[in-house]
Formats: C-alpha cells, structure tokens, sequence
C-alpha cells in the first residue's frame, strides 16, 4: 500500500517541494520503503529526490532545495509482491512524449498481458518488475496516439480512459504532464483511495490530491471530496481544474482494510470516517466476544498497540470490563507489519511492544488487534503476556480471519505465510498460543464502515472471500506467488554474501538483477 500526493501552486514563482515534504510525512504509515517527489519547473524542466527509506530521510534538506517548481507529486512506497529495488521506487518518469511523471498507489492484476502488449504492440521498453512502470507507460502510449507536439485536457482525458480499458486491478494515481499540469484519477472500482483538495490563497487557488483527507486538513485545504471511481482531474499550470468520468463506474468496493488497519483513523476516506469504523469494529467485537467466551472471566481488555486501540477501547466499554495500556509502545519503532523481511518483524515486535507485568500478573487478559496476518504480532504478544504472568489469554481480531491474498496493493503475505490458511480457529489459537481466539464475522465488519451519508454498499473483502471484485488473470496469483519467492531468495542470498539486494543475481533460476538506482533523472543532488 502505498501514499500518493500531487499539488499545484497558485503562486507560480514558489515552490511545492517544502509542502509535498510536509504532505509525506502524514502519509508515511502508507509506505516506509521508498520516497519520492518529482516537481516540475518553470520552463518544463523535471526535479527528482527519490531513493530507499523513509521520507525524513531520503529528502534531506540539501536535496530538497534542488527540487523548483510550483507543481509536483509524492509517492511513498510499500511495495507489492515483495520487491523493495530501489530502481522500484516512484513517482516514475518516462520522457516520452511530452515528459511524464507518475505515482500509484494499487496493483495491476493483468501485468503480463500489459508487459507483452507494451513489448510487441508499442514497442515500449520496461526496465523492472513493477506494475507501476507499466501503467505509466501504458498511459504514455494512450497519449501517443494523438501524435500531437501538444495535448489539451480533452486528450489527456482519451487517453485515461483508452488506458482504463487497458489496465486491470487496483489504482489511485496522481501524474503530471511537463510544464502542463497535475493529473488524479481513480480506478473504475474506487478501490484505492484518492482526494482533491482546494485552499483560498492571496494568489488564487491551491489545489492538492492526496491519498488521505488528514493531509488536506493538516495543510489547509479544507474544502475537499473524493474522486469518484473512474473519474480523473487535470489541475492545469494555470490553475484551471476540471473533472471527467472518463470510464464508466463500476461496482464501487473500496478495499476494507484502509479501515480495519491502513488509513490513520483521524482520516475520513470516500465519506466514513475511519476513526467511527473503528470504534464499530469496537462494538460489535464485543458483542461476538459476549456470545463466544460465554462463562469466562475476563478481567482486563488490553489493546495491541497502534490500530487497535480505538476498537480496544470500544470494545471494553461495550463489555464493561477494565481497559489497560498493558503494552507499551516503542515510538520510534515503524509499522511492523509493512516491513519488508520476515525476521525484522520478528525482532521489532519485541522491541516495539514492551509488557507492563502489574497489568497482566493472574489475570485473565483479553488482548484486542486489528487483524491477524501472518501471526507473527500475535504469537509474540500471547508470549510476553504469559511471560508477564497473565493466567488466561484470549486473542481478538477485529477482522475476520484472513485467508487468501491482498492483491490490490497491501502485499499482506504468501497465502501460505497467512497464520489463517488452511487452518480453523482452534488451530490458529494453537499456533499463536492462546486459549481462544475470536474473530469478528464480515457481515458485522462490512456493517461498521456503512456510516455514511451515501451508505456503501459493497467493500473489496478478497482477502476473507478468496473473491476479487476486478478478477485476476488466469495465472496471476501463481505469478504473484512465483515473483515474491524469487525476491526473498534475492534478499537471503544478498545476506549470505553480503551484498545489496539490488546487485544480487540469483544464478540458479537467473532472476535478472535488480538496479540500484532507477534509469531516469538524475537531479535528487547529492549521493552521500
Ligand atoms: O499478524 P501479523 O503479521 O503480525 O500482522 C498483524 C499486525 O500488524 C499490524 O501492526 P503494525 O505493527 O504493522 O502497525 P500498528 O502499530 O499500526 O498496529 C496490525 O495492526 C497487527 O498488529
Ligand atoms: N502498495 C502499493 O500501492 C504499491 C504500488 C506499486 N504496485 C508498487 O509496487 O510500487
Ligand atoms: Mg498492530
């Protein structure tokens, strides 16, 4: 999953960079794995500062100066199917025609037909393994079409949707056009999240896209919507803004998991509130857990620090029973879960999460989460909760049990990594070392995120379903499966023999080397 942003200034001798670095860092919990902004300057002319790592480190301040403009784009990275190659990170840039730039946020589930169709029908060159690029090029090769040395919103607008018709799967993007303008728009499905924003400046209007409505609010730009499924917006250079369904819509299924675990819960995204969902998710947990544990003692709820507290908090309202910040968080430890390999996560629980021992000695504890991924937070947590003396330990999700791929962009795990696949609740209590775990029912979860004044109808669930609401190619998911195999052998193989993962070949199977860098501008300034 990843966080986009894209902005146009008002004030044409000013620059974006300052703000879209502002903007990133409300966003960061999308994508710890690379950052990048790319702004474009007054006679056309591209800014890059991208790289590996999280936003405060990767635009450092003499970086951010090389980076003019008064428009720009933001990606931060959390990669899908497992490859973190720096050469991956984004906004990406292709220099024909017309010079375009491109941040996504999503996954595309007909990759391969994409990659023979822009190989042997466009004669498109494509230099990794990430959907991204071919989407960016795909959309380069809609615009083409024209043969034109200049487009109008008219054609850009074509060229969307003859890109929409061509591209499947999951996408929130924000592009921009050299020296013409700012460009968002969304899946036919709205199921990555995207938002425009606009804000009253003594220059006129600044406008902003973001991924969040929380980064709008925080810089000011309070009077905002989400884009619709299968609209798209050009803010030109000027500051004329216009909007276009450019595809028909169709059923819209935003992805649940922006609300169970994703989003930061001071954002409102397509008109729920995510805080308000979690405190549902909070109500209704209770209510399953009332009829489940029925006959247990449960002295104190105890959340699992981050997401869950809000529902923690709920959920032990609702069932009248003490609630205790049992765990104490680390705050200068990341998202567990969005790291990249298996063993960090691991450590970094333990080194995130520490346990209060007064809070669990003889007690019978019920610890409250989001979700139940791979099992790895959980079986940590039941662990240093007995270590700390708890007597029984119940374990909650707010979610339903996870049992088969996210494949429109939260890259959760190989199905076979997933702590729910294959295997019922007892057995999953018995791997994560409780007594009992209780999972929320999806109709309960789907009923929490319905607040809204235009009540959703259907959420993107593929993740408890097994069911995808776009589809997916024939042999998708056994790709999918095949290319995160192929980057984790890179990873351990780069650990053996010490090399970066990006200069690592693998010589059984010649997984072709990953580039460390990106082949595309080369202005982020220095290479420290
Ligand atoms: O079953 P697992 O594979 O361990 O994944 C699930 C856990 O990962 C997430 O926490 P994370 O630490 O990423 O973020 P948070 O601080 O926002 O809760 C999520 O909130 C769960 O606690
Ligand atoms: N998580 C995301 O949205 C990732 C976007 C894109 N598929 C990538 O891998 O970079
Ligand atoms: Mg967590």
């Amino acid at each position: 999953m990843c966080g986009i942003l894209g902005a146009v200034l008002a004030d044409q001798q000013s620059n974006v960079a300052p703000e879209l670095f502002e903007g990133a860092m409300f966003l960061q919990h999308r994508g710890q794995d690379a950052a990048g902004i790319v702004t474009c300057g007054n006679k056309g002319r591209f800014y890059q500062c991208k790289g590996n790592g999280m936003a405060r480190d990767v635009f450092t301040q003499s970086r951010m100066n090389n980076l003019i403009g008064n428009m720009g784009i933001t990606h931060l990275r959390y990669p899908t199917a497992g490859s973190s190659a720096g050469s991956e990170a984004q906004p990406f840039y292709v220099n024909s025609p017309f010079g375009i730039s491109l941040s996504h946020n999503g996954n595309l589930v007909n990759s391969n037909y994409l990659r023979r169709y822009l190989d042997e029908e466009v004669h498109r060159h494509i230099n990794t393994d990430s959907d991204s690029e071919l989407l960016i090029n795909i959309f380069a090769s809609e615009l083409d079409k024209f043969n034109k040395s200049r487009v109008n919103n008219q054609d850009i607008f074509l060229a969307l949707s003859g890109t929409m018709n061509i591209i499947r799967g999951a996408y929130a993007c924000v592009a921009m056009l050299a020296g013409y303008g700012v460009i968002g728009f969304r899946d036919p499905n709205g199921i990555r999240p995207l938002l425009f924003g606009e804000r009253e400046t003594e220059k006129g209007k600044d406008y902003m896209l973001a991924s969040e409505s929380v980064v709008l609010k925080a810089q000011g730009y309070n009077k905002f919507r989400d884009v619709k499924p299968g609209e798209a917006v050009i803010i030109r250079k000027d500051g004329y803004v216009e909007f276009k369904q450019v595809i028909e819509s169709k059923i819209f299924a935003p992805d649940i998991f922006e609300y169970v675990y994703f989003a930061r819960p001071d954002s409102v995204m397509d008109g729920v509130s995510v805080y308000h969902s979690r405190i549902e998710m909070g109500n209704k947990l209770a209510k399953k857990i009332e009829e489940t544990l029925q006959g247990e003692k449960i002295d104190v709820v105890i959340p699992v620090p981050d997401t869950s507290r809000t529902s923690a908090l709920q959920c032990a309202v609702s069932l009248n029973i003490p609630f205790r910040e049992g765990f104490v968080k680390n705050r200068y430890i990341g998202r567990t879960f969005i790291m990249p390999n298996q063993k960090e996560r691991v450590s970094s629980v333990r080194r995130k999460l520490n346990a209060m021992e007064s809070e669990f000695k003889d007690r019978n504890v019920l610890l409250v989460d989001d979700s139940i991924v791979r099992g790895t937070t959980s079986k940590e947590i039941v662990a240093m909760a007995r270590e700390a003396g708890a007597r029984k330990v119940f374990f909650a999700s707010c979610a339903p049990p996870i049992r088969f791929n996210h494949i429109y962009g939260i890259d959760l795990a190989d199905t076979k990594a997933l702590v729910g696949f294959n295997r019922n609740e007892e057995e999953i209590s018995q791997v994560i070392g409780a007594d009992q775990v209780i999972y929320q029912d999806l109709q309960d979860l789907i009923e929490c995120c319905q607040k809204s004044e235009d009540k959703i109808e259907n959420f993107e669930v593929g993740v408890f379903t097994g069911k995808y609401i776009t589809g997916v190619e024939d042999d998708y998911l056994e790709e999918l499966e095949k290319i995160r195999a192929q980057n984790q052998r890179l990873k351990q193989q780069s650990q053996l023999q010490g090399l970066s993962v990006d200069a690592c070949i693998d010589a059984s199977d010649m997984v072709d080397v990953k580039a460390e860098v990106d082949i595309s501008i080369y202005n982020r300034g220095d290479y420290e």
